[in-house]
């Protein structure tokens, strides 16, 4: 079975093109900065190593055109035509309450997606465009919804509630939903294969640690707790995102620096995290470099805060499941940033981690072992993969 993965974001779509019979990704790639003059389209195949391409693209249905003709054209294409294109995944951010697995697209699903759209208002939109421009591309073709929530409705209310009054998650759904379940559940799975043990029997903590960032505790499999909340704005510092404040700010920040909501949900989701504290960028890339290279202290700060912040959370869930076996770190700053892991994991020799800094300095792909054989808790970095999962979800929903 081949089928197409689609991550839907607010400007951009990421796709892979995956041969299920050997996990084979035939094509890949990338459309960003949708709706501007300069939208960057780029494309990867078996037949073509990388091409670039600067083009208008105005919207989703143009984008996923465009991938269609590639993934089909004659000189890079990877199939002949669109019979070979067997389902088509989608990432879906927000599923609210209806969804604990993935399912396949229906009328029902779609009016899920569209009342969750006020929940996810950069992300749920956007899923929406995506299966709305391959219905009209790929009429025939069985679409599955996965998504990140999903994992998460396995928190017991303890977790899931806010401290506000019961009616307002009654009549308004207002409770924690949490993010990434899709990662997060893909690398507790790795992690309790590498570690030769059922993930039953395992008390995990993965820290999904990329531009947006959640850590999940999941004790026996399932989600227990999570960072992310409402909305992939709650927990950890993120690239852009705040993640926790005294709830208090945006008021002030309202009455006193007389912002409207829209400016205040703006500095929160966009200007706030390590590009806001830091002043210097979101891309822990040029953070690293500002660090050790320069010696720049506002990055050190800001790194400082990062991973504290992380640090407390791994506290706080080995808590809340009276102990950890390991932690997982992964996202493309969790897989790719040895010193973030390091930062983390100092100090928490009480917690059974013996961190082996040698082993942590490493880039190799797939999942290693960053803490020592002796250390009681394990500490792996796990690749993710995402879209593997949707691509293997997709397949398990239509069969
Ligand atoms: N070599 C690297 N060192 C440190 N950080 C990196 C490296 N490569 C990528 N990153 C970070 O990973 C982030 C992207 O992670 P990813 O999980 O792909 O995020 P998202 O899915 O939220 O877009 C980038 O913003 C960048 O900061
Ligand atoms: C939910 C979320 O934050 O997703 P991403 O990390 O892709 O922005
Ligand atoms: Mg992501």
């Amino acid at each position: 079975m081949k089928v197409l993965t689609l991550n839907c974001g607010s400007s951009s779509i990421k796709f892979q093109f995956i041969n299920l019979e050997n996990e084979d990704v035939m094509a890949d790639g990338v459309v960003e900065r949708i709706g501007e003059e300069d939208a960057l389209y780029t494309y990867k195949s078996e037949k073509y190593s990388v091409k670039k391409l600067e083009m208008p693209i105005s919207d989703h249905t143009v984008g996923i055109k465009e991938i269609l003709k590639n993934l089909m054209s004659d000189k890079h294409g990877v199939i002949k035509d669109q019979s070979e294109i067997d389902a088509v995944g989608h990432r879906i951010v927000h599923g609210g309450e209806d969804y604990a697995d993935s399912a396949k697209i229906n009328d029902e699903v779609m009016k899920v997606l569209d009342k969750c759209c006020e929940l996810a208002p950069l992300h749920n939109p956007a899923n929406i465009k995506g299966i709305e421009a391959i219905t009209e591309a790929l009429p025939d073709v069985p679409q599955v919804g996965v998504f990140d929530t999903a994992f998460h409705q396995t928190m017991p209310s303890r977790a899931f509630l806010y401290a506000l009054p019961y009616n307002y998650y009654t009549d308004y759904k207002i409770r924690k939903y949490g993010f990434h379940g899709t990662s997060h559940k893909y690398v507790a799975l790795k992690a309790a294969e590498f570690v030769g043990k059922k993930v039953e029997d395992l008390k995990i903590i993965t820290c999904h640690i990329g531009n947006g960032a959640s850590v999940c505790a999941i004790d026996g499999g399932k989600s227990v707790d999570t960072s992310m909340g409402f909305t992939p704005l709650e927990g950890i510092m993120m690239g852009t995102r705040s993640g926790d404040i005294d709830p208090a700010i945006p008021m002030y920040m309202m009455n006193n620096m007389k912002m409207s909501a829209d400016e205040v949900n703006n500095v929160l989701n966009k200007q706030s995290g390590m590009l806001g504290l830091s002043d210097i960028s979101n891309d822990m890339r040029e953070i690293e470099d500002k660090i050790l290279k320069e010696k720049n202290d506002m990055a050190i700060q800001a790194f400082e805060v990062y991973t504290y912040k992380i640090k407390k959370m791994i506290g706080a869930y080995a808590a809340a499941m009276n102990g950890v076996d390991v932690i997982v770190f992964t996202g493309g700053v969790g897989e790719k940033m040895p010193i973030l892991r390091e930062d983390v994991c100092v100090n928490m020799e009480y917690l059974g981690i013996k961190f082996d800094s040698k082993r942590n300095d490493s880039f190799a792909d797939g999942t290693f072992e960053v803490s020592t054989d002796e250390s009681r808790v394990k500490v792996l970095k796990v690749q993710t993969n995402e879209e593997l999962m949707i691509a293997l979800e997709t397949r398990k929903v239509l069969s």
